[in-house]
């Protein structure tokens, strides 16, 4: 290992450092940050792998715009020649998208917005769905999944599906077909060099790419036929969601030749919205719920601020938030607790650079050590608990912690959604534990341990609980 990078495990030329089997990845998170401390590499395959465990240091390098940049990974590409969209795309792509998606949520999002109302009813539907199960086993994950997908609809594409429409159905399987065929896939980025060792065919075969292609390309059309909808009903001037808004900005810039937008971007944009904003939201309440759950005075705590600032029949909206300290409590100690994103996302070194006094060299990938830095006892007091109450001063109000809270990443890149996933966890948890309660089923004990087959996102194993109206 050259002179001055950060330590941790080299390994091998071509391999880098592979585990001896045993250890979980979280185990060697936590050894690879009790022996080495803020900052530490972990070369995998031919990628030198650095992870920050601290706030201070994470927020000074994300602010930096040598390390903004994605890496220039076909996992990110996806078999296009440069990445688009926004969450896997740099420069120009990036920031022009970044920008019109951040106006768009604002302008969608704000007041009594048709997305605040989705939020609501998508809300309500779910308080249905679990109250027609009551006495039973319910299954949490997947109708909160379904909710959660609709607000996105309705936020790109101005409407919601019913949870038995075939057209919802299709978009689940593939959603899961992309995401599962994605590991293999990242071969090529993390081992580049298989693909001298057998015939093209077969190592086209090995990394899943036509599993990728194909899934991407029913994704795509997908959103194309959305698209092409929303142009032949759109009315210049009035927008009526995201997909109006892209299509408005492309018309307005047509002769540019320097522009960014086109069909095919917006497409991508769409589907990173999907990829980014569902699994992350509904992931996040599922835990919640599980959380509440094997809590119950914490749940009762919450229970009794809803009843006493929420009229019975009304739901909350924004403006209820600074009277609902507990529920915004609840809200962020699941957010540190959960770490769903555990380890970030990818972010390049687009130069030889210098972080906490090391080397960093151009093309290495920093991550966000999420999990670790949640769990880090210089941040939090008795980190593996759930304790709500962390987030309250003396006198009961919410006190937002900045220190060591990184969910939703931190600096130029920091999650774009943010504003949006807190409007929905709000409203979702306060119209939720305001008309339901949740145990786990008799006589049993509820996994708190994530999905083991992912260990980058912390996801909670799909679980049924015991729900109850509140009356
Ligand atoms: C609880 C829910 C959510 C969590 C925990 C979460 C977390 C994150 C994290 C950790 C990142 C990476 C930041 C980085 O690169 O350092 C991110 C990026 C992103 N998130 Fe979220 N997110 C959530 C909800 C959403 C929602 C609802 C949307 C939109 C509908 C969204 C859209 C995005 C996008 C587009 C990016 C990429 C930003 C960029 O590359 O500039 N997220 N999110």
């Amino acid at each position: 290992k050259p002179a001055n990078y950060p330590p941790g495990r080299w390994g091998l030329p071509l391999v880098g450092y592979v585990p001896l089997p045993g250890p979980t990845i979280q185990d060697h998170f936590r050894n690879l940050h009790k022996k080495h401390g803020n900052i530490y590499l972990w070369r995998i395959g031919t990628q030198v792998m650095v992870f920050v465990n601290d706030f201070r240091l994470l927020r000074e390098a994300f602010n930096r715009q040598e390390f903004t940049e994605r890496p220039d990974w076909m996992l990110y590409k996806t078999n296009e020649n440069i990445a688009l969209g926004v969450v896997s795309s740099n420069n120009l792509i990036w920031h022009n998208n970044r920008r019109f998606s951040l106006r768009q949520l604002r302008d969608l999002g704000m007041g009594k917005s048709k997305l605040v109302e989705a939020v609501q009813t998508r809300a309500m539907w779910l308080v249905d769905r679990f109250s027609k199960r009551v006495g039973n086993g319910t299954p949490i994950a997947l109708p909160i999944k379904i909710a959660i997908t609709n607000v996105i609809w309705q936020l790109v594409g101005g409407k919601q599906f019913e949870e038995d429409d075939p057209k919802m159905t299709e978009f689940d399987a593939i959603f899961k077909e992309f995401l599962d065929s994605e590991t293999l896939y990242a071969i090529q980025d993390f081992l580049p060099w298989v693909r001298y060792l057998m015939p093209a065919f077969l190592f086209k075969r090995l990394t899943k790419e036509h599993v990728v292609i194909n899934t991407l390309d029913r994704f795509l059309k997908f959103f194309y036929e959305e698209i092409d909808e929303h142009r032949a009903t759109l009315i210049p001037g009035e927008p009526r969601d995201l997909i109006d808004g892209y299509l408005m900005e492309m018309e307005g810039k047509k002769d540019d030749p320097d522009t960014t937008f086109n069909r095919k971007d917006l497409a991508f944009l769409v589907m990173d919205l999907f990829l980014a904003g569902s699994e992350t939201t509904s992931s996040t309440l599922t835990w919640m719920l599980y959380y509440l759950s094997t809590n119950p005075h914490i749940q009762r705590k919450l229970q009794v601020e809803l009843d006493a600032v929420i009229p019975e029949g009304y739901q909350a909206t924004l403006e209820d938030k600074p009277r609902l300290p507990y529920c915004e409590a609840v809200i962020h100690e699941t957010l540190r607790k959960s770490s769903l994103v555990a380890t970030g996302v990818h972010h390049v070194a687009s130069r030889d650079t210098t972080l906490g006094g090391y080397t960093i060299p151009k093309g290495a990938v920093l991550n966000t050590a999420t999990l670790t830095i949640h769990h880090d006892p210089r941040y939090w007091d008795k980190p593996e608990e759930f304790m709500p109450e962390r987030w309250l001063d003396q006198d009961g109000k919410f006190v937002s912690k900045k220190e060591g809270f990184v969910p939703f990443g931190v600096g130029k890149r920091q999650c774009l959604g943010e504003s949006l996933a807190r409007m929905e966890l709000l409203i979702f948890t306060s119209t939720l534990l305001h008309r339901l309660s949740f145990a786990p089923l008799p006589g049993k004990t509820l996994d708190l341990k994530p999905d083991p087959s992912n260990p980058f996102l912390h996801l909670p194993v799909p679980q049924e609980l015991h729900v109850t109206v509140r009356t």
